[in-house]
């Protein structure tokens, strides 16, 4: 497999490389052919990373081409995790960062069109990540609209951690968590359909926590701002945990959830009332290199306002970055009257 990662010079690149060289993020047998972009100046760093994963001796690894050229770093890709971005700082909002990143993921969508492999599986990680991957979804018209996704595993796995801590058991003892939306602070982090591993069997988590307020409060509230929280304390937006969701996205959507519901910034068909073609995070199960919304499931009162809520925010991120594109459309138009 030939795997693009963009801003590979950076934090969660460092995070991530390990991974999808030993076996973890795309499977233990498959060979693969790294693509590392990043911007010039970063260039010199990028050659030490290389230099590190030789050291590292991946068996699985074939070959690393560093290039701060976009066309070649797309070329024939099957894989493209795009981290390359600037990332938010203290006080920011994801969204903050729309102007700045959407240039990227235009001019980036629009390569990935000409050069990358029509079955390229895209994942945006760049903030603000949903909307982002809708932009390089619109440049790039010949690759199928299901293959631009965006990360909200970050947010799934913080959402069974935070359960699996309160209830004293492994994060994998819990089920069936949903990510609603987008990956930003009005994101739904719902666990109406989860279960816990028990010692009595499967139980739902709400039968065994019951404490609606804590679910419907502190427990929304924690994994809607975990992501500032870590940018408080370490000065630096994750990386580690980061990583860790990249691989399980791109592992589960490659290789198969086996069963399980995760969570996935996908483009909406309309499933649970949300406007098509916004990329909005869903419940999801994956086998044989798809993707499928997990349908039917009880949407209360509560949780419709949430869903709705984050929706509202998604459209208003889509209009402001399709105003950009459209501003940058009537320029060049006019360029060349
Ligand atoms: N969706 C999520 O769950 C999630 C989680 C963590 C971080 N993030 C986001 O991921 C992004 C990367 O985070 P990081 O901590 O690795 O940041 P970082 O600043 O350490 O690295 C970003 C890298 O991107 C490079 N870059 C910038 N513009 C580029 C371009 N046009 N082409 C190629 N490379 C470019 C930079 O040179 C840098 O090396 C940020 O936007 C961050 O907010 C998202
Ligand atoms: O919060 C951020 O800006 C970084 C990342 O999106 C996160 O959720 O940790």
């Amino acid at each position: 497999m030939r795997v693009c990662v963009t801003g590979a010079a950076g934090q969660i690149g460092y995070a991530l490389l390990p991974h999808i060289c030993s076996g973890r993020t795309f499977g233990p047998s498959t060979k693969i052919i790294l693509h590392l972009l990043d911007i010039p100046r970063a260039q010199q760093a990028l050659m030490g990373v290389k230099m590190e994963l030789e050291d590292c001796g991946f068996d699985l690894l074939e070959e690393v081409v560093v290039t701060s050229d976009a066309n070649v770093a797309f070329t024939g890709i099957d894989a493209c995790i795009m981290l390359g971005a600037f990332p938010r700082g203290p006080g920011m909002e994801r969204k903050d960062l729309l102007a700045k990143n959407c240039n990227i993921f235009k001019e980036q969508g629009r390569l990935l069109n000409e050069v990358a492999s029509k079955n390229v599986k895209v994942v945006v990680v760049g903030n603000p990540a949903n909307t982002n991957a809708l932009v390089a979804q619109q440049c790039a018209p010949s690759i199928p609209k299901e293959n631009f996704t965006a990360l909200t595993r970050l947010d799934h796995n913080r959402a069974q951690s935070q359960i699996a801590m309160r209830l004293k058991v492994p994060s994998s003892a819990v089920e069936n968590c949903t990510i609603w939306g987008n990956h930003s602070s009005t994101q739904y982090p719902d666990v109406s359909n989860s279960v816990v591993a028990t010692a009595q069997g499967k139980q739902k988590v709400g039968d065994v926590i019951q404490n609606p307020g804590y679910l419907h409060g502190e427990f929304i509230k924690v994994v809607q701002q975990r992501g500032a929280a870590i940018i408080n304390a370490r000065k630096l937006s994750s990386a580690m945990s980061a990583a860790k969701a990249i691989s399980d996205h791109m592992h589960d959507w490659v290789v198969g959830s086996n069963g399980k519901t995760v969570s996935m910034a996908v483009p909406s068909d309309g499933s649970y009332g949300i406007e098509k073609g916004l990329i909005y995070s869903f419940p999801v199960v994956c086998s044989a290199g798809k993707y499928t919304i997990v349908q039917n499931l009880k949407v209360d009162q509560f949780s419709r306002k949430m869903m709705d809520e984050t929706m509202n925010e998604l459209k208003q991120e889509r209009d402001t970055a399709l105003a950009f594109l459209n501003k940058d459309a009537d320029t060049i138009a006019r360029s060349k009257l």
